[in-house]
Formats: structure tokens, C-alpha cells, sequence
């Protein structure tokens, strides 16, 4: 599913009402029918508070307003008394407001002083994707206002406030636990800094041209089911092990061999043919015991020192491998022998972070899967998670690598600079241990001959998607990283049965 910039969003918005039999006030009711239909079915609400500003975001709120109220709905409508300017659509959809006489009209500045009930939810219709710069200070104070009180918090389109494209001006930005986004993800729910505003994301399809999606360029996508489908390749019947491939993991040291458990357990659950791993002896038996399907070849007695190369086997390096100078000189030398695409991961990236010509020996179609601290130390700071993503972009070209930047909203760059971002997942998956299994997923998917970039895309997905189905069977509270590799296999149950559904009657 691509991404859009808010220039394009209105460009889509054009095209959609030139070229199809629709005006944009059908477009507007459209959207509106779409979120006053989401309201009616997932709030609990008697009564809403529905603050409009003068744009077509606050027109989609008079419209919303209307509808709710029809539907039975308690409703109060704010908009701003001092300025009487509105967008063609919005002015059509107040005078229609206007006409109702059982919902009440008042200025935003009322607001605190008006009895606020304990069941109502409140709609941020103010400013939508067309909002620049800041905020006067009477919005301000609005928002402070609003921030402050207890109650269910719906944005439409976009919290006020924030940007689609990234960081905003805005020092006051609404805080919402939903936000009702048309047709499109924006990239600013998906970086941490401006995400948190947004709560949950749902995306109403408005209809918008097919064609002018199509047609439009962009460099940024999100990881969409349909996308995971065409990827995925069942297995075949007659194959054998040999078909999926040999993975060796090198991971592990004295007090951390658990990361080479966790890496092991989600490889052979991915589908590897052969796994082994390559630790010191300190792990063998509970390696053995915990991973009975896992061969082992020894590194050295309590860290590495000494890494076995083969031919034709499928590396992931890392996780709990600790750094020292032993572990980072066979590390090194080892790199030197590889000519093709590996996966790097933990302190394998904290010894290449070392020094920047390591850089250099890391084969061509890599994946580096940094958390945040190690990308840093692999690729020098930045301000905010916008100007990181820039600099892994540059780094992944630089390096002919893929960069899969572990974060909420994980996010793979390509070395043609293309960004996809995963949006499974949640947050009980931020538990030591996590990453690890992520290792073995995606040096799985490799080994089996899929591409980096769609071992890459598939690993992700599947890695968030079993965090999401052992969130629903242990909370996320309790879910731990050991967890994961257990819940693949209904993962991939669900991906093979919409697989066929797809291609049998
Ligand atoms: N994407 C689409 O295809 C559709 C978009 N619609 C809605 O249209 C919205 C975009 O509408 P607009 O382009 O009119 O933009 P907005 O309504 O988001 O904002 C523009 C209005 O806000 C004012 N404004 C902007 N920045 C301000 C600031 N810092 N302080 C005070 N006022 C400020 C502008 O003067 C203008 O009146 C979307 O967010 C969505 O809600 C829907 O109506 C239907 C279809
Ligand atoms: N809040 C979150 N929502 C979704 N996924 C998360 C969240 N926090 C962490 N994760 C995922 O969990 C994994 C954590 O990896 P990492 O930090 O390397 O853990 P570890 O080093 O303990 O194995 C990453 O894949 C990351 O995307
Ligand atoms: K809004």
C-alpha cells in the first residue's frame, strides 16, 4: 500500500472528483458517511463534542454531526465565532447544520465553561492534512484544554496540529486515542515522535481514483497483506530438506546463550531445512535440550573465537554473541570469506560499528537489523527518527545493504532507497529477546531462496503477526520473546490458507 504526501493526497483528491462522476461534496459525505458509520459501531458514546474548524476537515465534521445526530446521537458542534471564512464545502455543510434545530452551535472559546458529561466523546474535525505552520494562541489553549479532559478522543483525518509529512511547527497538537485517516496512511503516524499522538490508526476507504494511485510514484510503502501474499511460496510437495535450505546461526556466549535459543527455535519454525548453530560449549547441552532440531558446532569454551565457513549454507551472525577481541578478529576474518547476502544482527553490528571501514566487508544484499542505539553506533546519530530514516536511505545505497530499522512501525530500506514499513506488531513484542527471533526468522526465509528484499518484507510481517497472535494469547504484558516462534505456526496456517483462497474456488 503506497504512502502519500500530503500534496499528493490533494492531488488524488483532484484527479479523483475531475476524472470520476463524483464532486467533492460527494467526496466529503462520502468520507463522513464512512466515520459517523465507524462511530455508530465502535463507540459506546451517547453524546459527542465535535470541534470544526474552517477548512474541508472541519466541513467532514459538520457533515459527521449531522449524520450522527440522525442517527440519534447527542450532538454539540464548536467552530470558531471570530472567523467567518470557510471553504466552499464546509460553508455547504454548516448552512445543512445550521438547519437542524436539536444540535447547538457554539464557539470553541465556550468550551470550559460548558458541563462536560462523563459519556462523551470528543471529535477533532479542526485542521486536517491541509494545516501549515502553528497554532494561534486561542487553538492553543483549545488544545490544552481538550488534552486535559478525560474522554474518548477521535481525530479525523489527522490530529490537529501534527503533519502528514513529519515533524510539525505546531508546539500543541491534539492528543487523540483514534484517528479516523482517509483512504491513506500518513507517514507521520508511523515515526514515534508524531505517531503517539495518533492512538490507533484506522483507515476509512473513501473510494479515492484507482488510476491516480496506480499511476503516482513513491518511494514509501506500508506492508500490506496483499503484499505478504504474493511473496509467500507454499512448500512444495515433493520437496525435501534439502529444498529449504541450511542456516547456520552464530550467536551465543557464556550467560547470553538464550539469544541463540530464541534465534534457533524461530529458524526450524520458519521452515529451514537444516539448522545449526555455531556457539562456544558452555551452551551445548541446554542448546541441545531446548532446540533438539538445532545441530551444533562448537566456537571455543565461553565465547567464539573460532567460526566454521561452508559453502552453500545461509548465515545469520549475532545475537548474544558478545564482543571480544577474539569473538571480533574471527568475526572479521569470517566476513572476508562470505560472498553472499547474510544477516547481521546485535554484536555483530556492534563489531562492525567499531570501525567504518568494516562497513566495507559486508557482502552485497545484506540485512542489518538494528534497534535504534545500534543503528547509531553503526551510523553516527540524528535529531529525530525522520532524519534516521534519511541517513540509513543514504547508507543503504552507500552500501548496497538492506536496513531493517526495528522500531514500532519497523521500517526496511532498500538500496534503491525504497521504504517499507511493517504496521504488525505491538507493543508486547518490546521484551529482551524479540530481536533475536527475528534473526532466525528472516536467515530462514533467505535460506529458502527467497530474496533479500522479500526475506526482508515476509520476516517482518510474520515476526509482527506472531506477536500479535501471542498478545492475544497471553496479554502483552505477559508475552515473552520465547513465545513468538510458537505462535508462527498459526501464522502461517492463516498465510497459506489466504494463499489457496486466492488462487481455488
Ligand atoms: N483526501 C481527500 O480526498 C478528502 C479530504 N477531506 C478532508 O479535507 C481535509 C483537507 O482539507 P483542507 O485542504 O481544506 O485543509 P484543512 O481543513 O486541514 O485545513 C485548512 C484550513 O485550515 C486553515 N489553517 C491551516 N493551518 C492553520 C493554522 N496553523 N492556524 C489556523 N488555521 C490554519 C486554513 O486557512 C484552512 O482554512 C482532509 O484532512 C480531510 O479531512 C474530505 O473532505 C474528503 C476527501
Ligand atoms: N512497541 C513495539 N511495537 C511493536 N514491535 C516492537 C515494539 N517494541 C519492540 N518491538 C519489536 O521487537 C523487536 C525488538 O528487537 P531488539 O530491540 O533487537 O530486541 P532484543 O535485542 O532484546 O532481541 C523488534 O523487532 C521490534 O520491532
Ligand atoms: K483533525
Amino acid at each position: 500500500m503506497k504512502i502519500f504526501t500530503a500534496e499528493q493526497i490533494r492531488a488524488c483528491d483532484q484527479w479523483t472528483v475531475q476524472h470520476e462522476q463524483v464532486s467533492s461534496l460527494m467526496l466529503m459525505e462520502k468520507a463522513a458517511g464512512r466515520c459517523a458509520d465507524w462511530f455508530a459501531s465502535q463507540i459506546k458514546s451517547e453524546r459527542f463534542w465535535i470541534f470544526c474548524g474552517n477548512g474541508n476537515n472541519g466541513g467532514d465534521g459538520f457533515a459527521i454531526a449531522r449524520m450522527l445526530y440522525r442517527k440519534g446521537f447527542d450532538i454539540d458542534v464548536f467552530i470558531d465565532f471570530k472567523n467567518p471564512e470557510y471553504s466552499e464545502d464546509a460553508r455547504i455543510n454548516l448552512q445543512k447544520l445550521k438547519e437542524i434545530s436539536g444540535v447547538d452551535i457554539h464557539d470553541f472559546r465556550q468550551v470550559s465553561e460548558m458541563k462536560f458529561k462523563q459519556d462523551t466523546s470528543i471529535v477533532d474535525a479542526i485542521f486536517g492534512s491541509g494545516f501549515h505552520g502553528s497554532l494561534s494562541l486561542d487553538y492553543q489553549k483549545l488544545i490544552a484544554f481538550l488534552n486535559s479532559i478525560q474522554a474518548n478522543k477521535v481525530s479525523i483525518d489527522i490530529p490537529t496540529g501534527l503533519s502528514a509529512d513529519g515533524l510539525s511547527d505546531s508546539e500543541s497538537v491534539f492528543i487523540a486515542d483514534h484517528t479516523l485517516s482517509l483512504q491513506f496512511w500518513k507517514k507521520s503516524f508511523l515515526h514515534p515522535e508524531t505517531g503517539n499522538f495518533c492512538g490507533k490508526v484506522h483507515i476509512l476507504d473513501i473510494g479515492l481514483s484507482p488510476e491516480f494511485i496506480q499511476k503516482t510514484d513513491t518511494s514509501q510503502y506500508i506492508i500490506s497483506d496483499s503484499t505478504v501474499q504474493k511473496i509467500y511460496r507454499p512448500r512444495e510437495q515433493f520437496s525435501h530438506k534439502g529444498t529449504y535450505g541450511k542456516v547456520h546461526l552464530i550467536a551465543g556466549s557464556y550467560g547470553k546463550i538464550g539469544a541463540a535459543i530464541l534465534a534457533a527455535r524461530a529458524a526450524v519454525r520458519t521452515g529451514a531445512g537444516l539448522v545449526t548453530v555455531q556457539a562456544p560449549e558452555c551452551g551445548f547441552s541446554i542448546l541441545q535440550t531446548a532446540c533438539p532440531e538445532a545441530m551444533m558446532l562448537s566456537t571455543g569454551n565461553i565465547f567464539s573465537e573460532n567460526l566454521h565457513y561452508e559453502e552453500g549454507i545461509t548465515y545469520g551472525i549475532g545475537p548474544g554473541l558478545g564482543t571480544e577481541s577474539e569473538t571480533q578478529n574471527a568475526f572479521l576474518e569470517f566476513l572476508k570469506k562470505i560472498n553472499k547476502p547474510i544477516v547481521l544482527d546485535a554484536d555483530a553490528l556492534n563489531i562492525i560499528a567499531l570501525d567504518n571501514a568494516h562497513l566495507e566487508l559486508i557482502p552485497k544484499n545484506s540485512l542489518l537489523t538494528p534497534h535504534p542505539k545500534e543503528f547509531e553506533r553503526l551510523f553516527g546519530t540524528s535529531a529525530n527518527s525522520f532524519k534516521r530514516l534519511e541517513i540509513a536511505k543514504e547508507n543503504a545505497e552507500k552500501f548496497g545493504i538492506f536496513i531493517v530499522l526495528k522500531d514500532r512501525y519497523t521500517q526496511i530500506i532498500t538500496p534503491k532507497k525504497t521504504v517499507y514499513y511493517n504496521i504488525t506488531g505491538n507493543p508486547g513484542m518490546a521484551t529482551g529477546g524479540s530481536g533475536d527471533v527475528l534473526t532466525g526468522i528472516i536467515t530462514a526465509l533467505l535460506a529458502q531462496k527467497y530474496s533479500s528484499e522479500e526475506a526482508a518484507i515476509l520476516g517482518v510481517w510474520l515476526h509482527g503477526k506472531a506477536g500479535d497472535d501471542a498478545a492475544k494469547m497471553n496479554s502483552e504484558e505477559a508475552l515473552i520473546a520465547g513465545d513468538l516462534p510458537e505462535s508462527l505456526g498459526r501464522v502461517f496456517n492463516e498465510l497459506k490458507n489466504s494463499h489457496y483462497k486466492k488462487t481455488t474456488k
